[in-house]
C-alpha cells in the first residue's frame, strides 16, 4: 500500500511565518513532509507561495476544497493543472459531473504546461463534521460512515485517485473503491484530549493502523513550541504504526 510523508497544513497567517515553517522542515528534516497550502495561504499570496515551497524542494498538496458548477470547476483545474502541484482537492458533494469535469481540466492545464497530472482527491464530510450536524444542518439521513462511503464510491466512479476522510472510514470505504484508492486522512491528534473544532480524529499509530495512505496534520505541528521536533515525533508515530495489525 502506498504511503506518504505526513503532509503538514501551513495554516498561518503571514508569509514571513510560513516561510520560516518551509525552511525549518527542509533544513532540520531527514525526511521532508508534504506541504499542504490551503485557503488561508493561497487567497493571501497566490500562486508565489507555492513556488516559495517548491524552490525547497517540497511537494504541494493544493488544498482549495473547489465545489461549483462542472464547468467553473473544469475552468479552475485547468489553472491549478498548470501550477506543477502533487494533489489537488474538490469537494464530492459538487456531484459526479463536476468532479468529472474537474478531472479533465487538470489534465488539460498540467498537459499544457507539461506538468504531470496531481493526484484528485475529493472531499467526503469535512472531519469538522459529526452526526449531529449531518442529521440536523445537512439534513442527511443515515451515518456519517454511510455519507462518507457512498462519495468514496462516487469519487472513484467519477476517476479521482482517492478522497479525504477520517481514519475511522477507511474500512468501509475500502469495501467499495479499486484497491489503488487513496483515503488520506486530517483529524489527527497525538493527544485525543485536544479536538479543536474537529470531530471525527484519531492519533497518527492508529491512523496507520486503520490503514490511511498518508495523514494531514496542522495545529499540532505549527502551533507547537518546535514545530520540527512536533513533526518528527509524528512521523516516527505514523511510520511505527504501519503494518501494525
Ligand atoms: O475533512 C477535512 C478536510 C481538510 N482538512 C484540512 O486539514 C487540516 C487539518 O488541520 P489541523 O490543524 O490538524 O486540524 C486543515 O488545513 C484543514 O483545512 C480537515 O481538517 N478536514
Amino acid at each position: 500500500m502506498e504511503r506518504f510523508e505526513p503532509i503538514v497544513a501551513i495554516d498561518v497567517p503571514d508569509k514571513r511565518k510560513a516561510v520560516q515553517l518551509f525552511d525549518r522542515l527542509s533544513n532540520d528534516t531527514d525526511h521532508m513532509p508534504i506541504i499542504k497550502i490551503g485557503m488561508e495561504l493561497f487567497y493571501a499570496f497566490g500562486p508565489g507561495i507555492i513556488k516559495q515551497a517548491k524552490e525547497r524542494g517540497f511537494k504541494i498538496f493544493l488544498d482549495l476544497k473547489a465545489h461549483d458548477i462542472p464547468n467553473t470547476v473544469e475552468r479552475a483545474m485547468a489553472q491549478v493543472g498548470r501550477l506543477g502541484v502533487a494533489f489537488v482537492t474538490v469537494h464530492a458533494a459538487g456531484g459526479s459531473e463536476m468532479m468529472k469535469a474537474g478531472l479533465r481540466g487538470l489534465k488539460q492545464g498540467a498537459a499544457e504546461a507539461r506538468n504531470s497530472v496531481p493526484k484528485m482527491l475529493a472531499i467526503t464530510q469535512l472531519t469538522s463534521i459529526d452526526e449531529e450536524i449531518l442529521h440536523n444542518e445537512q439534513k442527511i439521513n443515515g451515518t456519517v460512515m454511510e455519507s462518507v462511503q457512498n462519495y468514496a464510491r462516487l469519487a472513484d466512479e467519477s476517476g479521482l485517485a482517492g478522497v479525504v476522510c477520517s481514519a475511522k472510514e477507511i474500512s468501509a470505504i475500502r469495501e467499495v473503491t479499486n484497491p489503488d484508492f487513496l483515503c488520506i486522512t486530517p483529524g489527527i491528534r497525538p493527544d485525543l484530549n485536544t479536538h479543536d473544532d474537529q470531530k471525527r480524529v484519531v492519533t497518527p499509530k492508529q491512523a496507520a493502523e486503520m490503514g490511511s495512505n498518508g495523514i494531514v496534520v496542522g495545529r499540532p505541528i505549527t502551533q507547537s513550541d518546535d514545530p520540527v521536533a512536533a513533526y518528527k515525533e509524528i512521523r516516527h508515530e505514523f511510520f511505527e504504526g504501519e503494518n501494525a495489525d
